[in-house]
């Protein structure tokens, strides 16, 4: 064994950085492991290189919907190389900047696949490491997909990594993922269907306005299909066969590309937890409220790879990460609070909820609803740019005047839950809402009359 830390942090994304830092800057030894270049998920194969090709999506839909009102948009493209090559302007520092602020900070950065040898020892491609506890923060990967010619479907990573996007794509399963590419491929003139098991898409979301955001992606190319499932994929001249199946209805889909987009699962299956006695399942380690494995006191986890009652987000990751850490170094157990954090889709026109959803909220006998529901699309925010669809729907307890949840479709709605988060965090009454002034013409100063 060839160091002894008093922690080791399998994983260096968002969670593993955010722990290791925190650690070290308190003056332990820490060590902190990735099999990949260092960054996660989130800065390297999500989030930040997701956002950054949408941005050209942004460009040519917003061309699109001034159409008629001052802009000619005709010979407008995306240059598909040259926004990859501006995503790798962002991407490919990132590892290199990470590991060296987590060297700044006194953390040891090793490279390889961490295995558990016992119950606080890893190897790390055969070499020995000892530590006093280890965080888990592997992140999750996507759940194994069971039907023949599977090996044929690529994942998000192989699609934010395409050197140019094909005529047509099928995405497996109607959640995060397929909607944000669909409609992210729709603007490169992509024809897109998403396939999803079940009789709702996005099924975290507002029901309603999920509805709003499947017609208007189908004016743009995104065909949404329901209840369907994907029993075969083969290999044809050009492309895939893709066989569907619906209320025992075959059908056949020719595409040239399948992605997929059916859920995540922890990325825990060659981690050899049983070596250190970790009880795990697809969700996660299995954790107390505090982080802490329930079966080995000297593990703890966060982050996708934690089952917890956080979503698989970023933010939760980093908010897991802190809490983890700080119990660790304090011998605490404190509890992460996910009260208000928000979620967004980024979809064009975006998403977002925060919250309650209504049907949570109407089956909570505390909560004396009162439920403001608007149609944007003719306000001044969405007239400004063309934009066709928006709504919003904010759910209120009228005996507190508290927000309880706040549903929003339409450009600016990523910013806006924002506000309406930190009012459910910190019980904000829509009466002080109100009372704020915002500047105007903003979407913060729509709230004051979606309230
Ligand atoms: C396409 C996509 C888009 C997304 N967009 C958003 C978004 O817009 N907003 C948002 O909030 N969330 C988004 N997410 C989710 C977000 O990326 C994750 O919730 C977040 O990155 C989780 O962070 P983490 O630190 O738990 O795991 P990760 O960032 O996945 O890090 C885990 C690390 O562990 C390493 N690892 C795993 N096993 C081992 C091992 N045995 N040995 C050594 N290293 C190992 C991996 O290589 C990886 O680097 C997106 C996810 C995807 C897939
Ligand atoms: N903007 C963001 O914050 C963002 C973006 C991307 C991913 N993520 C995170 O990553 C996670 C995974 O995203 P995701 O989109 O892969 O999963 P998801 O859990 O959001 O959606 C998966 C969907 O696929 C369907 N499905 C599963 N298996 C299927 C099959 N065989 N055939 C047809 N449909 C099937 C499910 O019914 C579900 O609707 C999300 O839960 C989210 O937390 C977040």
């Amino acid at each position: 064994m060839s160091e002894s830390y008093d922690l080791m942090v399998i994983g260096a994304g968002m969670a593993g950085v955010a722990a290791a830092t925190k650690c070290a800057t308190a003056g332990w030894r820490v060590a902190i492991v990735d099999a990949l270049p260092y960054g996660g998920t989130c800065a390297l194969r999500g989030c930040d290189p997701k956002k950054i090709l949408r941005r050209g999506a942004e460009i040519i839909d917003g061309a699109r919907l001034m159409r008629g009102k001052g802009i000619d948009e005709g010979g407008l493209r995306i240059s598909w190389g040259e926004l990859m090559a501006h995503k790798h302007g962002f991407t490919d520092p990132v590892p290199r900047s990470m590991e060296d602020t987590l060297t700044a900070v006194g953390v040891d950065t090793l490279h390889g696949h961490a295995q558990f040898a016992g119950p606080t020892s890893l190897e790390v491609d055969g070499t020995g490491y000892g530590a006093a506890r280890v965080l888990v923060a592997t992140g999750a990967r996507p759940r194994p997909l069971g039907f023949p010619g599977h090996e044929h479907v690529i994942d998000s990573t192989d699609f934010l990594d395409l050197d140019t996007v094909p005529a047509r794509i099928l995405f497996v399963g109607g959640g995060f993922v397929s909607f944000e590419l669909a409609h992210l491929a729709a603007r490169t003139g992509t024809t897109t269907v998403i396939v999803d098991r079940g009789p709702r898409p996005l099924t975290s979301f507002d029901p309603d306005l999920v509805e709003l955001l499947v017609d208007r992606g189908r004016q743009v190319g995104v065909d949404v299909r329901r209840s369907t499932t994907i029993t075969a994929v083969e290999p044809v001249d050009r492309g895939y066969r893709v066989t569907l199946e619906r209320d025992g209805q075959s059908e056949t889909v020719e595409t040239d590309l399948v992605v997929h987009g059916a859920g995540r699962v922890a990325a825990l299956d060659d981690l050899r937890l049983d070596a250190a006695g970790v009880e795990w399942g697809e969700r996660g380690v299995r954790v107390s409220g505090h982080l802490q494995a329930t079966t080995n006191p000297g593990v703890w986890a966060a982050g996708d790879s934690a089952d917890t009652a956080g979503m698989p987000l970023t933010p939760v990751a980093v908010s897991e990460a802190k809490v983890a850490a700080s119990n660790m170094l304090k011998a605490t157990t404190t509890t992460p609070d996910y009260t208000g954090i928000p979620t967004a889709v980024f979809t064009i026109p975006e998403l977002v909820r925060v919250g309650m959803s209504e049907a949570e909220a109407t089956a909570d006998a505390a909560i004396d609803l009162v439920v403001r529901c608007s149609d944007t699309s003719t306000w001044y925010s969405s007239y400004r740019i063309g934009e066709t669809t928006s709504a919003a729907k904010i759910l209120i307890d009228r005996t507190t005047d508290l927000v309880v949840g706040a549903h929003l479709l339409g450009p600016g709605s990523g910013e806006l839950v924002n506000t309406l988060g930190l009012a459910i965090k910190v019980g904000i009454t829509t009466r002080q809402l109100k009372s704020a002034t915002a500047a105007y013409p903003t979407h913060g100063s729509d709230l004051g009359a979606m309230l």
